[in-house]
């Protein structure tokens, strides 16, 4: 099995880096192939994403991307910015369904900004759309008539596109409690009113599964209020973006978030909810489990070696069991030492 390797920029590298020993001591025996990505493949090769980049990713079994993101590239034109390197090839790819996983492991309560006895009632997955919204829509710069400088950008979902997140969403509902809540914001938005009516009439498909919806803002309060209340949360690439970041939270650190990015093939990218977190990068304090957990989900879903990715599950469980904990756990591990004690718990 051929593993594209991107790393990508500030702390992307330092996090890959765990997640290959981890997979190599998990006896997965994977071909991997790293390729330039972001700020690193622009101060390279002159662009985010490299052709011979998206060609490593187009050919191997399953992306394993580290993050995107260099201050010295703020600069630039937005389309020569390293954050275009991760938009684009979850265009270029089709990778629509983004699932991420929130999770409190047993032994974090303590680490969660949320009183522990509600922290303990984390366990959903947000399955947030990827490839539309704000985020792909006409945008620019302008001046207006009055002489006033105006950016736009425009957020908009065709019917097509709402569907097979929602189908994703009531699959993903259906293996697990049989609970969905879509979040949107049809008080206010055409496109958020599109979204429901669409959820509403895949939802037919879906008997077995409980449909519930909520407007975004109240979603945002309703995470930290009791997360318990939450199955599986399907939602647009916008307020997917911001909801996975404030749960991340809840499961005690942004450095334990693990994503998936996928189509309907087995073809995936895998990666950190984080970016490239450039106020600690080189300075081996990064969590690299959000990675390693990255990487089992890779395992689980492209690659078709569950068992694998259930002994790397265990091994992230078992090294936090034993006490390891990186600096935004509240310890003061480094980003290699949290990789020994994964392999050591393997
Ligand atoms: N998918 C991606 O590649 C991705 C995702 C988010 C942000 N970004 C980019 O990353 C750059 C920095 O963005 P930001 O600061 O808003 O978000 P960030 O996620 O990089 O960092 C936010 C905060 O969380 C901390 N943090 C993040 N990951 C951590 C980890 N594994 N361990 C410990 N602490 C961690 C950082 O130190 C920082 O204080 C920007 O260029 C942004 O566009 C890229
Ligand atoms: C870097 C940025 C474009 C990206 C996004 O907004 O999707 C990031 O925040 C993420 O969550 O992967
Ligand atoms: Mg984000």
């Amino acid at each position: 099995m051929l593993i594209a390797l991107l790393p990508g920029d500030g702390i992307g590298p330092e996090v890959i880096a765990q997640a290959v020993r981890v997979l190599d001591a998990a006896g997965c025996g994977l071909t991997f192939e790293t390729a330039p990505v972001g700020g690193a493949a622009y101060k390279a090769a002159g662009h985010p994403l490299p052709a011979s980049t998206l060609d490593l990713a187009r050919r191997a079994d399953a992306i394993l991307f580290g993050a995107v993101g260099d201050p010295e590239c703020d600069a630039l034109e937005r389309h020569l910015r390293p954050e275009q390197a991760i938009l684009g090839l979850r265009k270029e790819l089709g990778l629509f369904a983004n699932l991420r996983p929130v999770k409190l492991f047993a032994d974090l309560a303590d680490a969660s900004t949320l009183r522990p006895d509600v922290a303990r009632g984390i366990d959903m997955v947000i399955v947030r759309e990827l490839n539309g919204d704000v985020y792909f829509g006409e945008k620019a710069m302008r001046t207006t008539p009055e002489g006033l400088r105006e950016g736009y950008d425009v957020m908009s979902y065709d019917e097509g596109e709402v569907r097979r997140i929602a189908h994703s969403g009531f699959q993903t509902a259906r293996a697990r409690r049989g609970k969905l809540c879509s979040v949107d914001k049809a008080n206010v938005l055409e496109t958020s009113q599109l979204w429901r009516d669409v959820v509403i009439e895949v939802a037919a498909d879906y008997p077995d599964v409980a449909l519930s919806h909520m407007y975004v803002d109240n979603a945002a309060m309703q995470i930290v209020r009791d997360p318990a209340q939450f199955d599986v949360i399907v939602t647009g690439n916008l307020f997917g973006d911001i909801l996975s970041d404030l749960a991340s939270m809840c499961a005690g650190s942004i450095g334990m978030l693990p994503s998936a990015a996928l189509d309907t093939s087995s073809k995936g990218l895998y990666e950190p909810i984080h970016g490239s977190a450039p106020d600690i990068a080189g300075q081996g304090k990064a969590n690299p489990l959000a990675t390693i957990l990255s990487a089992a989900m890779m395992l689980r879903y492209s690659l078709d070696m569950a068992e694998a990715a259930d002994r790397i599950e265990a091994a992230v469980a078992g090294a936090l069991a034993s006490g390891a904990r990186t600096p935004d756990l509240g310890g003061a591990m480094d980003t290699a030492a949290m990789g020994d004690a994964v392999i050591a718990a393997l």
